[in-house]
């Protein structure tokens, strides 16, 4: 078999779409983006084709290597989805032709579900009990929300009262009867972290996500020690070369990769065993569209130390689209009590509507993300 054509679509909300084709008539989808960089993702996959048409598909490591080392200048975010997605439309061509799901490539299932969680939008406490209630109607009882608003790099007590105030309220509201992680998103410096998850420790938030950006790692085990509650992150780093640094370090809990971002299902089976032989757990990242979802499900279901699963279902980026739009078969993404079951179909098991996929990238959006400024006029972490 060879790979024939590299066919790349931008969409509503704000994913890209890549189809493999080959001389065999097998096709196989990935989702390659950076959110909000979806072009630059765009121009790194055309060029990555030079090394893939006229190539056997079914020689996933090979190519993999060819794309990460082949041109000298490796990693980071727009690299490394580029390759992810690729990566993520190889092993679909791959089970389909061999007519397995690729969880069974991989060594087949360690569990019959996985938790799913979802994303609880807004920042105002009534807000966010609003949203938990609707969620747990169509039965999630594990959520996560931002844990602040921007936050200045030595903020004042109201700033940390005010994030405090609204996760002692869902607590209120709620009681132990749901968990939640918070997600810090990077928009915390490390003096204000300390402060924060001290703060937040009587509430037992379920974990704490991206306490300090990933470019301050070193940050991690230093609250991990001061602090019982998890941390967690990881969505912004690109390969195991980034992750193995954390993991030697210590101080997270849980690993986020995100398998559009972290060089696909490859690197992330890699990462996932990485974590499992320091006792860390793996959350793969995924507010994404429907074809990372199924990656992810199927890293899920060959990873032990494997948690939760993020799933974009009603996140507030989903505008103009929602998580199975493009999808044909939708019953197999539903969810009984929170979990989803195996993806059976052979590859991903995402059939994808391609006329609808055609007909809506004639008018994708070009998202991009807001910017955050301080009072002060300078520019804050979103
Ligand atoms: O945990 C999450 O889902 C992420 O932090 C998410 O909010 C961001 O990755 C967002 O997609 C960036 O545009
Ligand atoms: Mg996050």
């Amino acid at each position: 078999m060879k790979i024939t054509r590299l066919t790349t679509w931008r969409l509503p909300p704000r994913w890209m779409f890549l189809k493999i084709e080959t001389d065999e008539g097998i096709v196989g989808w990935g989702e390659p983006v950076i959110e909000g960089r979806a072009r630059s993702v765009e121009a790194a996959v055309d060029e990555l084709s030079e090394y893939l048409i006229g190539k056997d598909p079914a020689r996933i490591n090979d190519l993999w290597q060819l794309m990460y080392r082949g041109g000298f200048y490796r990693g980071g975010p727009i690299l490394m989805s580029a390759i992810a997605g690729i990566d993520q439309a190889l092993w679909d061509i791959k089970g389909k032709a061999l007519g397995v799901p690729v969880y069974q490539l991989l060594g087949g299932l360690v569990r019959d579900r996985i938790k799913a969680y979802s994303w609880v939008g807004g920042d105002r406490p009534a807000e966010v009990i609003a949203g938990i209630n609707k969620l747990r109607a169509i039965g999630f009882d594990t959520f996560k929300l931002n844990g602040c608003e921007e936050m200045g790099i030595i903020d004042n007590a109201r700033k940390v009262d005010a994030a405090v105030n609204t996760v002692a309220e869902i607590r209120e509201a709620f009681g132990k009867d749901i968990e939640f992680g918070l997600d810090f998103h990077g928009r915390v410096s490390a003096p204000m972290a300390k402060v924060l998850i001290k703060e937040l420790e009587p509430y037992r938030p379920l974990f704490i996500e991206e306490p300090v950006l990933a470019e301050q790692a070193e940050y991690y085990p230093r609250l991990a020690a001061q602090t019982h509650l998890p941390i967690a992150a990881g969505e912004r780093m690109y390969s195991r070369f980034d992750f193995k640094r954390v993991l030697d370090a210590g101080g997270l809990a849980i690993l986020q990769p995100d398998l559009s971002h972290a060089g696909g299902i490859s690197e992330c089976f890699k990462i996932a065993g990485m974590a499992e032989a320091y006792d860390v757990a793996l959350a793969p990242h995924c507010p994404l569209g429907p074809i990372a979802l199924a990656a992810c499900l199927h890293l899920d279901f060959v990873s032990r130390n494997a948690v939760f699963q993020e799933q974009s279902m009603g996140i507030h980026y989903n505008q103009g689209a929602e998580l199975l739009d493009y999808v044909i078969n939708k019953d197999d993404f539903s969810m009984n009590d929170g979990y989803f079951n195996p993806p059976n179909k052979p590859g991903l098991g995402v059939e994808i509507n391609e006329e609808l996929v055609i007909e809506r990238s004639k008018n994708a959006p070009d998202w991009r993300n807001p910017v955050w400024r301080f009072p002060d006029g300078s520019v804050a972490e979103w």
